[in-house]
């Protein structure tokens, strides 16, 4: 359905969420614990009888995002405005009634229901709580829940453990619908059942939207979950959103480089998608220490280069790489690659010639690399390491290979209408790089 009226149900203001890590109170009190920088400043709206798809790989905050919404974690900062009253003040009372209006789908259909009590119990459990309906009210309500999600009366007498994994996600969408709601978050509501399943919960939450006029966000780390189903897509990278906007919009250039990369991997060939598989480079990094600048410079198979340097982007990509791995590395086994049948090897005995055949086999480079400068610095960078001083060796790399996506966090540009994307390639002020989509 799409967006129906100007002023959002749902409003999300630089909402953040830093857990502690960092081990016991000892290291509390010395100062060691960490930061993890779950959700980093997110803002955004959902509209009345919209759905707003967030999608992004394991570990880039989706789960923190939607308990955030619902404070069913306390966020670090920020604030989330259900029609216009602020969840990040409210009392405990209030948010309790709140709740009512706002409903929590679960991943995992199974655990997230009380093995103990009858689906009639579970789908009545709310209606208790709020103080709906009793007795043969209850009874009634339950059993018109129950057909509304495609199971019958009968069911009410049984347990969970007795339905298929698509049924036990009607049992909890009808448990979420029984109080009546205004918007649903759904965590990942197919991701744990068989994909034959899958398109008829989408197909069910899509009715139960028309039929009622709810408001979903939908979280699923796959975009072809949401693609059917969403009306705006919020593509999410370590606690931040890389791009947002109309789903036709996110699904055609331009794109993000991480958005365009979860394109690729849709399995199924997507009609919207002409390119070949895009692979990432390394996992998510680790939002204890995000990456400076733009948060995805380290995998990011676009990544911009210095002014005057217009090299093949593979071979850039496979330099900057190295540059990454020399920052934290402390022995040339960080930065070799890895030879069959061979342990406990002395890489220090290796002659400058075997290691620069195993270092450029580590990062897929080119011998020679076509850019003759970068291949002199290559070559500089390579005799440190031989000589065992990989302070000098990063230095060099670090000088002549700096991304200005490793210094710049960029804003979430306007590309269109409604249609942002955070990525310096989208930035005036990088107007003709060789990158540059769409
Ligand atoms: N209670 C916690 N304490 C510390 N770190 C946490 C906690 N919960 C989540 N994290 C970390 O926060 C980051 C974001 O986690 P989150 O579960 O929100 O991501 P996600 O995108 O939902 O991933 P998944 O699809 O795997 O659930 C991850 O690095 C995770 O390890």
């Amino acid at each position: 359905m799409a967006r129906t009226a100007d002023s959002p149900v749902l409003e999300v203001e630089d909402l953040t969420k830093y857990y502690e890590s960092g081990g016991g109170l000892v290291d509390t009190l010395l100062g060691r614990s960490q930061e993890v920088k779950a959700l980093d400043g997110v803002d955004l709206e959902l509209y009345p009888g919209e759905t707003l798809g967030i999608v992004g790989e394991s570990g880039c905050g989706k789960t923190t995002l939607a308990r955030s919404l619902l404070q069913l974690i306390e966020p670090t900062a920020g604030t989330v405005r259900y029609e216009g009253e602020d969840l990040t003040a409210a009392s405990d009372d209030r948010l309790r009634a709140l709740r009512k209006d706002i409903q929590y789908i679960f991943q995992d259909p199974f655990a997230s229901l009380n093995p103990r009590l009858t689906v009639g119990d579970i789908v009545g459990e709310p209606l208790d709580i709020h103080d709906i309906a009793e007795g043969e009210a209850r009874a009634e309500r339950v059993s018109d829940l129950l057909e509304t999600v495609g199971l019958n009366q009968r069911h009410a007498h049984r347990y969970p453990h007795e339905f298929s994994g698509g049924q036990r996600q009607r049992i909890g969408i009808a448990r979420a619908l029984a109080v009546d709601p205004e918007v649903i978050v759904c965590d990942e509501p197919v991701s744990a059942l068989d994909v034959s399943v899958q398109a008829q919960i989408l197909n069910l939450l899509a009715d139960l939207q028309s039929e009622f006029g709810l408001s979903y966000i939908v979280i699923a780390h796959d975009l072809s979950v949401v693609e059917h189903i969403a009306d705006r897509v919020g593509v999410l990278y370590l606690g931040e959103f890389a791009e947002i906007g109309p789903t036709e919009d996110v699904f055609q250039p331009p794109y993000h480089p991480y958005a365009e990369a979860l394109l690729s991997a849709i399995p199924e060939p997507d009609p919207g998608w002409e390119g070949d598989r895009i692979f990432l480079s390394g996992d998510v990094p680790s939002p204890l220490n995000p990456p400076s600048g733009c948060r995805f410079h380290t995998r990011c198979p676009k990544v911009i280069q210095p002014e005057g340097t217009d090299m093949a982007q593979s071979e850039w990509r496979s330099l900057m790489d190295l540059t990454q791995r020399l920052r934290s590395a402390d022995s040339l086994k960080a930065v070799t690659a890895v030879q069959e049948g061979v342990e406990n090897e002395d890489l220090g005995q290796l002659s400058r010639s075997a290691l620069d055949t195993r270092v450029r086999a580590e990062f897929g480079l080119p011998d020679p690399i076509g850019d003759r400068e970068a291949e002199e610095v290559f070559g500089t960078a390579l005799d440190h390491l031989h000589d065992g001083a990989f302070e000098a060796a990063r230095t060099v790399m670090s000088d002549a290979f700096e991304s200005p996506c490793e210094r710049t966090d960029p804003a979430l540009f306007d590309v269109g209408d409604d249609h942002r994307i955070a990525c310096l390639l989208y930035d005036d002020a990088y107007p003709d790089t060789p990158t540059r989509t769409g």
